[in-house]
């Protein structure tokens, strides 16, 4: 990764007031959010560690940041209230910028193929799944051995900067409560974290297509994951038929016990740029949609 030093400064951005991803300064590195400073970098395959300013690099196209500046204070309060409530996700509105995403879809629509994958027992029940398509696989090609890398290229600046929100995420998410600190367990390490599966989900609204019911993520070896949600497609046909406004979807949440009993139902109508952070074994779903079409960006993270 570049260092802040070997960074090119950044063009001066067009101001737009009532825009609040586009920052009125003439810097993109932004000293309240540290998400900035991941924009466009180099991705590596491997683990990662992402917890610094020290990537920093302007984005490609500097009108468009990729990620909302209050985003870290959003996390911050956003888990502490999760905490409080014994749950272990959490969804940020708009955490990534729609704008940007909106200027990447074009692409994601023509790369995208769905590849069809055969699961062992299945998940939510589901044993033929033609929905995704696959960026990066497990290691030994789970569930498929084919990673679609043009796709992957478009949407890498995109997976870094959900990298730097996750381990900004989790990080607080497992940090320990006073009396565990007064007992010594004080981690000193920062988290590293590991994209071992990612992908591209479009729902439809035939049968088996328009959801992903009840579920928990790769089957004890995932540590945590990230959906984001991407833009409604309104480049493939007119929005009124491309639309799943009004017609279900977004994500639903069994979290607050481990006791599935004692566990609440928590729904949000995610929209483009909606990020949800899910910890491990998290029960949660992708809600049915009975109209249009509906896409999702998958991250499955390992942490050590
Ligand atoms: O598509 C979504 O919104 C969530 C999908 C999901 O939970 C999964 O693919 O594991
Ligand atoms: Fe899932």
């Amino acid at each position: 990764m570049a260092s802040l030093a070997e960074a090119a400064p950044a063009p001066a951005p067009a101001p737009a007031p009532n825009d609040r991803y586009i920052k009125p300064t003439h810097s993109y590195v932004d000293p309240t959010s540290q998400y900035h400073a991941f924009v466009n970098s180099p991705s590596p395959k491997g683990h990662q560690t992402v917890s610094s300013y020290e990537a920093a690099q302007p984005p490609a196209d500097p009108s468009l940041p990729l990620v909302k500046p209050s985003l870290a204070s959003e996390i911050s309060k956003g888990v502490l209230r999760k905490k409080l409530a014994k749950m272990r996700h959490l969804c940020v509105p708009r955490a990534v910028n729609p704008a940007y995403l909106d200027s990447i879809f074009p692409q994601v629509l023509r790369l995208f193929q769905p590849q069809a994958v055969r699961y062992n027992g299945g998940v939510a029940n589901v044993r033929d799944w033609r929905l995704s398509c696959y960026l990066e696989v497990m290691d030994g090609g789970v569930p498929c051995t084919n990673p679609h890398l043009p796709l992957l290229d478009v949407l890498l600046p995109t997976l870094d900067a959900c990298d730097a929100m996750f381990v900004h995420w989790y990080a607080q998410q497992h940090a320990c409560n006073r009396a565990a600190l007064e007992r010594g367990e004080r981690r000193t390490e920062p988290y590293k974290v590991k994209r071992v599966m990612t992908f591209v989900t479009r729902y439809t609204a035939y049968p088996n297509e328009s959801a992903l019911l009840k579920h928990v993520d790769g089957a004890g070896k995932v540590d945590g994951s990230v959906v984001l949600a991407l833009p409604t497609d309104r480049w493939s046909g007119p929005p009124e038929e491309m639309s799943f406004e009004g017609h279900g979807g977004g994500l639903t949440f069994w979290d607050g016990s481990p006791v599935p009993s004692k566990q609440q139902e928590v729904h949000y109508d995610t929209r483009s740029g909606d990020v949800g952070f899910i910890d491990k074994a998290v029960w949660h779903q992708a809600d049915p949609i009975t109209k249009g079409t509906r896409w999702a960006l998958v991250i499955f993270y390992e942490v050590k």
